[in-house]
């Protein structure tokens, strides 16, 4: 069995590429686990309190979606596990997460990716959708999509917050190996608004599949 997962920072459009090409595809897309999420306000009014608990949650949400999503080909993931730790790590490195924390999620984490291959049969995705933004897009798009809790004039600190994110993910794209990859370039290409745009996009998916499964 097979998926395709997308990542890449918040705002970036991984939700809305994950609907896209589910639709593409006839499969079904996974979303994150954000409306339900009630850790999630939590952890922006107090991100020392709530650093831990919300990625012990997200976790726990990311690797049962997994195991569903497994269980057809070609279903769609919007964001992997292996951003889990990029997430927590930045939190845990403002200090957010203190140092028995960060070894109770690590030893956690290692325990679940282990898991994987029986829980999921098969340990990655066939391929991982990165949707690189700039910092500039990154922050227009969190304003657009207009989550209060995630605005900076809700919390003026955010701003150095998504800034060391976004740079944290080219990194971590940089040294992803698990499985093929690709970047979409989420500045360049409106993929929302544009319907040329959406079929460039899908198009290019397509392209990176047919390699890899022939
Ligand atoms: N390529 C794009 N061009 C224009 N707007 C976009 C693009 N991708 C996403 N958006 C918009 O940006 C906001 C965040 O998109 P979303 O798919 O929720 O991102 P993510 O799931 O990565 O956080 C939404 O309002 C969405 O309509
Ligand atoms: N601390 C963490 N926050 C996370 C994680 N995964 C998502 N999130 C936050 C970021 C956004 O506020 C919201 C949805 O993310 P999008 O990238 O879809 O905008 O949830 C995480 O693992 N740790």
């Amino acid at each position: 069995m097979s998926v395709i997962v997308l990542a890449g920072t918040i705002g970036a459009g991984k939700s809305s590429l994950t609907a896209l090409l589910a639709n593409h595809l006839g499969s079904q897309a996974f979303y994150e686990s954000v409306e339900e999420n009630e850790v999630l306000p939590l952890f922006y009014q107090d991100p020392e309190q709530y650093a831990f608990l919300l990625q012990i949650y997200f976790l726990n949400k990311r690797f049962a979606k997994i195991k569903k999503a497994m269980q057809e080909d070609n279903n769609v993931l919007d964001r992997s596990i292996y951003e889990d730790s990029l997430l927590f790590h930045l939190n845990a490195d403002l200090g957010r997460a203190n140092d028995i924390e960060v070894r109770v999620y690590d030893e956690l984490l290692n325990n679940m990716m282990e898991e994987l291959p029986h829980a999921a049969h098969k340990k990655h995705p066939d391929l991982l959708v990165h949707i690189k933004v700039s910092f500039t897009t990154m922050l227009k798009r969190i304003q657009k999509r207009g989550r209060p809790y995630e605005q900076l004039d809700y919390d003026p600190t955010l701003y150095e917050y998504y800034q060391e994110l976004n740079k944290r993910y080219d990194t971590w794209f940089a040294n992803y190996n698990h499985s093929p990859k690709i970047q979409i370039d989420g500045d360049r290409s409106n993929f929302v608004e544009s319907p040329q745009a959406a079929q460039e996009v899908l198009a290019i998916i397509d392209k990176k599949l047919k390699e890899i499964r022939h």
